[in-house]
């Protein structure tokens, strides 16, 4: 699970390398900074207060240590702001880079897994997860880096300048006890960390659940018991969150008796070497304040290593998902290739998604540029799943398709959406304008355009009685009927001028007049497309040219 940790630090090292290293270069010059301060103060004091003792303070320099504890304080100061503006600045662009490349994987994922995707728990990774991540950088390995280089350093200068014994045992004590502290917190706190960012995710995915299906909900009954099991997960990510809570202040605790025993084993070992000539009290007084100011290397691990639990989950499935889903095609803007795409089904054999046993076999089939072919059969044979494969979004198990005579996985992305347009079963329309919804399929498209599409779909009235193309529709087209929605999605399509149209059911939710209509429309906007569709109404079957009836295995 550290792997998945690591795999994200290194994906944030190798986009803000440059930045990091100087981020931890200056958290280094920071925690020193602290230390010398403190150690100088202390040695300070005790070296002052010894001069007046003796009589010798009148030319005892007091004008370099105090300057170097002033320019120590503010230089500190200044260095920690740069410290702080550099890492989260560069840990936050590689998250933001990270997010980019998630969105990029999940939209290029193949249909199959498209199709499984929940859109609250997609939400969850690009938001949730992502953003737990930036602990991975921030908390957890340039603290822990910066903290090694610093205690080492403050090792040997206390060897050098006190003496190797207080040394190793202040610098190694703090180090020791520390470390088994947060060792402690990690452990203490896996269980609960993750608890924590699954009940949140959840609280996520059922407030979104509970708000789409409420009318759903009301009439079943279950709108308490749906709310009761929103605020269920509300309350348990709480209680996850306040064990979390518990146990960092309680790390925060043997943290602090870890460095006050480091710091008292300095002094008394300092007092005793003092006591035997080896060394002098201002020096005991400088090692003893600087393993104090060495707190500060452990301070911010503790945060990090409570939050561990959640972070590892969230790296997983970051981590998971970029791999699991191939990296986008890319997506050249190629001239529309020259052809005559009629359509060609040579001895098909397809399967349900995920399943081996086919639904039919050898199927064949032309469809020729102006011809209208229906699929029929009963409901669950496959129609929509052929419809899928024609347009290169599922794999045949067996025999070809081909568009324009060449094979449908041969076409490049671009090349392929260029031709051929479809209205599959489910649609979506996105919140804005009615101009807006259409342009998706055609950016350029001008007002004339759009209004002769919509009169195609017989929606031109419906849409004056809105208030025209800037008419605004809710989430997933509200202020529509079922009907009328999927009517614009069809003008979508059409607004393509696709050379082969693929209708899934398109006139379902029609009554027969309008659904001739539409029909009708339909041809009229594409004249010369091979249109296959899947047909369960006499009015669809009568406006194809021929039926193609699908026989189950
Ligand atoms: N995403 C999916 N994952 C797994 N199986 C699926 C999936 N989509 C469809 N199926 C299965 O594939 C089979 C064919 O479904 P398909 O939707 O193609 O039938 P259809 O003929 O279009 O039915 P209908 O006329 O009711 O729309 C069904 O048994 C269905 O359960």
């Amino acid at each position: 699970m550290t792997r998945h940790l690591l795999s994200v630090f290194a994906m944030i090292l190798r986009s803000e390398s440059w930045a990091l290293a100087r981020g931890i270069a200056l958290s280094v010059v920071v925690l020193s900074m602290g230390a010398t301060l403190l150690g100088l103060s202390g040695w300070f004091i005790v070296a002052a207060g010894a001069a007046g003792l003796a009589g010798t303070g009148a030319v005892f320099d007091v004008f370099r240590p105090s300057a170097a504890v002033r320019f120590l304080a503010l230089g500190r100061t200044a260095a920690r702001y740069g410290e702080r503006l550099l890492t989260h600045d560069a840990t936050l662009r590689a998250l933001a880079l990270l997010r980019v490349r998630l969105l990029a994987r999940i939209s290029a994922a193949p249909f199959e897994v498209m199709s499984r995707f929940r859109g609250a728990q997609v939400l969850g990774r690009l938001t949730a997860d992502v953003d737990a991540l930036d602990g991975v950088a921030l908390r957890l390995v340039i603290p822990l880096l910066a903290g090694g280089v610093t205690l080492a350093g403050a090792w040997a200068v206390l060897a050098w300048l006190v003496d190797p014994r207080v040394a190793s045992w202040s610098v190694l004590g703090l180090a020791a006890g520390s470390a088994l502290a947060l060792g402690w917190a990690m452990r203490a706190s896996a269980r609960p960390s993750r608890l924590a960012a699954a009940a949140d995710q959840a609280f996520r995915v059922r407030v979104i659940d509970h708000l789409r299906g409420r009318a759903m909900l009301a009439f079943a009954g279950q709108l308490d018991s749906s709310l009761a099991s929103v605020l269920d997960a509300d309350a348990r990510a709480r209680r996850a969150g306040l064990q979390v809570a518990r146990v960092e202040r309680r790390a925060g605790v043997l943290v602090s008796v870890a460095v006050t025993l480091a710091a008292a084993g300095a002094l008394l070992l300092g007092a005793e070497l003092a006591r035997g000539g080896v060394i002098t009290a201002p020096k005991v007084a400088l090692a003893v304040l600087a393993v104090l100011a060495l707190a500060e290397t452990v301070a911010p691990l503790r945060r990090g290593v409570a939050e561990i639990g959640a972070m590892r989950d969230a790296a997983r499935r970051v981590n998971r998902m970029l791999q699991t889903t191939p990296d986008p095609r890319p997506m050249p803007a190629g001239p529309q290739p020259d052809i005559a795409p009629g359509l060609q089904l040579d001895t098909v054999t397809l399967a349900a998604p995920g399943a081996r046993q086919p639904l039919f076999a050898g199927v064949n089939l032309t469809v020729a540029p102006g011809e209208t072919v229906a699929l029929t059969g009963p409901s669950g044979i496959g129609k929509s799943t052929l419809l899928n494969a024609v347009a290169g979004l599922t794999a045949v198990q067996g025999g070809r398709i081909l568009i324009g005579e060449r094979p449908v996985g041969d076409w490049t992305e671009p090349d392929l959406r260029a031709v051929l347009g479809y209205l599959p079963q489910r649609s979506a329309l996105i919140s804005g304008t009615i101009a807006e919804n259409l342009r998706l399929g055609a950016p350029d498209a001008g007002d004339a355009a759009l209004h002769a599409v919509l009169a195609d779909v017989a929606l031109d009235g419906v849409v004056r009685r809105m208030g025209g193309l800037d008419a605004r529709l809710g989430e997933g087209g509200k202020g529509l009927s079922g009907g009328e929605a999927r009517r614009l999605v069809l003008a979508r399509v059409l607004l393509r001028r696709p050379r082969i149209l693929l209708l899934d059911e398109p006139t379902e939710g029609l009554d027969r007049e309008t659904a001739a209509r539409v029909l009708q429309g339909v041809r009229r906007a594409c004249p010369d497309a091979a249109i296959l569709l899947s047909a369960h109404r006499k009015v669809e079957r009568g406006w194809a040219n021929r039926a193609l009836p699908l026989i189950r295995l």
